[in-house]
């Protein structure tokens, strides 16, 4: 409601508007102008002072001041500003008070910009800004006050300073702002609460008032200091609006706080000050407004108030440092001035429970779904906070993230917890089929029904512990030599091939996926084991059951496929297939000749033996124990294999169809990678024009190469490949982004400290195959040499090693490793001038092996104690020059100069400290030997006596184990 204008009381005391000015002046009263609303304390005590006993006129007067409006701004202001208090508010318990004080002076304070330096009115500005304050829950000044009944005027007085600007009522007590903030003289606004305002202002400080501060820092450059009166008048204001903001949130952040601080000044101050009702400037809009009713206040008073009344200054005006706030309080607010979700996310927190001193507003209950990888900040969005204070959280919770790292699924869920809200993380898979669904693709079902369905050969993995035979027996199969062309013997790539056989009189086709043995690959196995119907188990009769071939088996459970064993070697003497029957049977696979449902087929590698039994095994247990049938008219769909780049042809991957029919000219979409399918290319090198499902086939025309076991798909354009590639590139970085870094505990990073500096190493690995690349990433992931140090790939990528990639190394003081991979010439150039160390590797046993020892080597070196010499003390010299000389004799291996050495007395150390000076007779020794007789003297130590033994040592590195 409206709150009494002065000219309006003065009419119904019947005296002049000055007079009454000049009256509420010497009560004490800062008041702007004619204009100017009045509390209603304010009032009472006036009419008290004047004829005894008032009724308070409040509400209703005000509204006929209305007219008034056509005044200085500042009225205006003020008058907006009621409104604004009310919303405001909401939470905020701003004091009444508060908003009468804003409502007169303050506007200046709102006044914004320009205008405002000088000082005078600021004029019509200001008023908006009031209204925008509402929202603020503090207590603008003018809000409440008109409606409430104002306190006292002498009240309160507790915020701050800011004269209007701060609401220093809030309940929440005395902002920071306040505190120190007198009450001296007389007080800003009519205020009561606010008397801080007012007066803090003229006090010192710039910061004033509360207003101020918060934006402070922001606003200071604004700020300038404004020419003194100008200044004032401006600053006022705003600091109102603005510092309002500010309080509210205190807890929110600290940089806030500090704000307010600094703030203070004046600022822009963009309301902060605003005097009371300025002080709420709640965050919200109300401190946007910022200032500038709020500023009223008293401080805005002062500002505008300078001015017309001359005496006005005695707001902040006066003050110099006021002045800063104002001036260009006006400008700095807007500069400053937040955006509307900025104001509405300090306002929610400011009614938000505080958690570890930072406020955030809690959820309830509510799901919020993060993609793996996500930030803080991406938290923070879904829930309309801000990200600094979720970064403050999760530092009171133990964790240091910044605001746009990735964070772990479970930090997110602990913090999501404290916040009241479930997190639900969305695996990679669920966030892939989100995003196909976006584009109305589906990935993984066959279109139409059962009629469309026709049978497929079966898909089969084999697999195995190292050295069981399992190139061999797919070379025999197949006829090839793949083992041939392997470094060191290993199979590094997966392969795919097909082969025909024949079951019942009919042309059986299977499809075999070569994976690799030893457990450097276990990942790729993995996946292996996913696009496959089958598992064929080698296992070497001669050495029965090893730890892969269980390894093995359990990814064969755990991708729920039917296994067939092939028990290999059994040309070998010493091969012993019945053991290798009775250990797998232990490990629940019972062969059919015992009454379970493994087949067992006892084979050989080397001679062929018991090959066509394996197949026809396979086939009948994909007969009797799968559905294979898929539809082979529709888009096709599989799973990339294996994936190089090709100097000649570019991308390549070989890609298992599973459904649907791939064919030249296709649009395909393959993990990050997309492109045109340019050419097919069987397992046997033939060209193709398409293939069916179970068909491998090497597939040319990506632009990039993809990963090993990334789904392809064909989509309707080059356009929709393009950007479902694109987002899963972006999604792949974040996720990597996450997986990379290491978040370290406080606690963690406290001990680390302590230890010393920690060690980290950092790759850059490039391979001649994404399968390669994946498989020494993970098993490098594994190298585990302790705390100390660790180790860290920063990007990885298939291809020759570039430019891009020595930049990067270079940056980053990383180490590049090239697997089966060289440099471009320029990059080896370049890694010359830059002193990037590229280290090359073909078997990837080598490279861990290399690279763990890196590792070690990294660790800070073990350091003994080794004694080197003993000398007993025999007499004493005193010299004028190097005080007591002790006449020694070594009676134990080399007493050396500068040696460390320690003083023993009665088998005590008396000292810790070195050889200063050593002789033999009277030449100065660099070492005197056992046996001999030396004068010496210790570094800083004098009390030697006779009888002492000096023991001198050195520091040795010991190797670690
Ligand atoms: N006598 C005999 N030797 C075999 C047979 N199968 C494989 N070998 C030999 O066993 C060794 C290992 O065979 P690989 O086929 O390389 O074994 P792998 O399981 O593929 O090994 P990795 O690729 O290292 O995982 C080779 O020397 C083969 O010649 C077999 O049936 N009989």
């Amino acid at each position: 409601m409206a709150k009494p204008r002065v000219h309006e009381i003065a009419k119904e005391i019947g005296i002049t508007s000055k007079e009454l000015l000049k009256k509420l002046n010497e009560m004490g009263e800062y008041v702007r102008g004619p204009s100017s609303t009045l509390e209603a304390p304010v009032v009472r005590r006036l009419r008290e002072s004047l004829s005894g006993p008032t009724e308070a006129p409040k509400t209703e007067a005000p509204k006929k001041a209305a007219p008034a409006s056509s005044k200085p701004a500042a009225e205006k202001k003020a008058e907006p500003a009621p409104p604004a208090g009310p919303r405001a508010t909401p939470g905020a318990p701003v004091s009444s008070d508060e908003g009468a004080v804003t409502s007169s002076a303050p506007k200046p304070a709102a006044t914004p910009r320009p205008g405002a330096r000088p000082g005078p009115k600021a004029p019509a500005p200001a008023p908006k800004p009031a209204a925008k304050q509402p929202e603020v829950e503090r207590p603008s000044a003018e809000r409440p006050s008109a409606d409430r009944p104002a306190p006292s005027s002498s009240a309160p007085a507790p915020r701050p300073g800011g004269g209007g600007t701060r609401p220093a009522p809030r309940p929440g007590g005395p902002t920071p702002g306040n505190v120190g903030r007198k009450p001296s003289g007389p007080r800003p606004g009519n205020n009561p609460f606010a008397p801080a305002q007012g007066m803090g202002t003229q006090r010192p400080s710039r910061r004033p008032e509360g207003g101020s501060r918060p934006e402070g820092r922001e606003q200071r450059p604004g700020a300038r200091p404004g020419g003194p009166g100008g200044a004032a008048g401006t600053g006022m204001p705003r600091p109102g609006g603005t510092g309002g903001m500010p309080r509210p949130n205190p807890a929110m952040m600290p940089k806030q706080q500090s704000n307010q601080l600094g703030s203070s000044a004046p600022t822009r101050g963009r309301g902060g000050p605003g005097g009371p009702g300025g002080g709420r400037g709640r965050p919200g809009g109300g401190g946007g407004a910022p200032g500038r009713p709020g500023g009223g206040g008293p401080g805005g008073g002062g500002g505008f108030g300078g001015p017309p009344m001359g005496g006005g200054g005695r707001g902040r005006g006066r003050s110099g440092g006021t002045q800063g706030a104002f001036g260009r309080g006006g400008a700095g607010g807007r500069r400053g001035r937040k955006s509307k979700k900025q104001r509405r996310q300090e306002f929610d927190q400011m009614e938000a429970p505080s958690i570890g001193g930072v406020r955030v507003r809690k959820g309830d209950g509510q799901t919020v779904r993060l993609r793996r990888g996500a930030s803080l900040t991406d938290l923070a969005e879904k829930i309309g906070v801000d990200a600094a204070s979720l970064v403050q959280v999760l530092f009171h919770l133990g964790e240091m993230v910044t605001a746009t790292q990735s964070v772990a699924d479970d930090t997110l869920e602990v913090l999501g917890a404290e916040l009241d809200y479930n997190i639900e993380v969305v695996s990679p898979e669920d966030e892939d089929r989100e995003l196909l669904e976006s584009f109305d693709l589906e990935f993984g079902e066959d279109l139409g029904d059962e009629d469309d369905l026709e049978s497929r050969p079966p898909v089969v993995t084999v697999m195995g512990h190292v050295d069981h035979g399992k190139t061999r027996l797919l070379d025999t199969l197949r006829k090839s030599n793949v083992a041939g062309k392997e470094a060191g013997g290993i199979t590094q790539a997966i392969g795919a091939y097909q082969v025909e056989t024949e079951v019942d009189s009919n042309e059986r086709a299977i499809t075999f996926i070569d994976t690799p043995g030893h457990e450097a690959f276990t990942a790729m196995r993995a996946r292996g084991a996913k696009s496959t119907d089958i598992a064929v188990l080698v296992v070497a009769a001669d050495d029965g059951v090893m730890p892969q071939t269980i390894e093995a088996l359990n990814h064969a459970k755990a991708a729920d496929v039917p296994v067939v064993v092939a028990v290999n070697k059994i040309d070998k003497e010493s091969a012993d297939p019945t053991r290798v029957r009775g250990q797998l049977s232990e490990f629940g696979l019972v062969p059919e000749e015992y009454g379970g449902d493994t087949q067992f087929i006892d084979v050989s590698a080397a001679t062929g033996q018991g090959l066509d039994e394996l197949l026809e095994a396979i086939v009948l247990t994909a007969d009797a124990a799968l559905d294979l049938r898929a539809n082979p008219d529709m888009p096709a769909q599989g799973v990339a294999i294996e994936a190089h780049l090709d100097k000649g042809r570019g991308p390549v991957a070989t890609v298992l169809v599973h459904r649907g029919t791939l064919r030249i000219g296709d649009s395909i979409v393959a993990g990050s990678a997309h492109g045109r399918v340019r050419a097919l290319i069987s397992d046997t090198g033939e060209t193709l024009e398409q293939a069916e499902p179970s068909r491998p086939v090497q597939v040319l025309g990506l632009t990039s190469v993809p990963g090993a076991g990334d789904n392809v798909l064909v989509v309707d354009d080059d356009r929709m490949a393009r950007q479902i590639a694109d987002k899963r590139a972006a999604r792949m970085r974040a996720a990597q982004q996450a997986a990379g870094s290491r978040r370290k505990t406080l606690d963690q990073l406290f001990e680390q400290l302590e230890k010393g500096e920690t060690q980290e190493l950092l790759l850059i690995l490039k391979g001649d195959g994404a399968g390669s690349v994946e498989a020494l990433e993970d098993a490098l992931s594994k190298i585990d040499v302790g705390e100390e140090v660790s180790l860290r790939v920063i990007d990885r990528g298939v291809g020759a090693i570039t430019e891009t990639n020595v930049s990067l190394a270079a940056a980053s003081k990383a180490v590049i490793i090239g697997f089966n991979v060289r440099p471009t010439q320029h990059a080896a150039r370049m890694a010359d001038a830059e002193n990037v160390d590229i280290r090359f590797y073909s078997v990837i046993y080598s490279a861990i092996d290399e690279i763990e020892a890196a590792l070690k080597g990294m660790l800070k070196p073990i350091f003994a104690e080794e004694v080197r010499g003993q000398a007993e003390i025999r007499e004493i010299f005193r010299s004028s020059k190097f005080g007591n000389i002790a006449g020694c004799m070594v009676t134990d291996g080399t007493i050396k100069r500068n040696q460390k050495a320690r003083l023993l007395r009665e088998g005590v150390v008396i000292a810790d400290t070195s050889i200063s000076s050593l002789r033999r007779e009277k030449d100065d020794a660099t070492e005197v030997r056992e046996g001999f007789e030396c004068g010496l003297t210790l570094n800083n130590y004098n009390d030697v006596k006779i009888g002492d033994v000096v023991e001198t040592y050195e520091m040795v590195e010991r190797e670690r184990s």
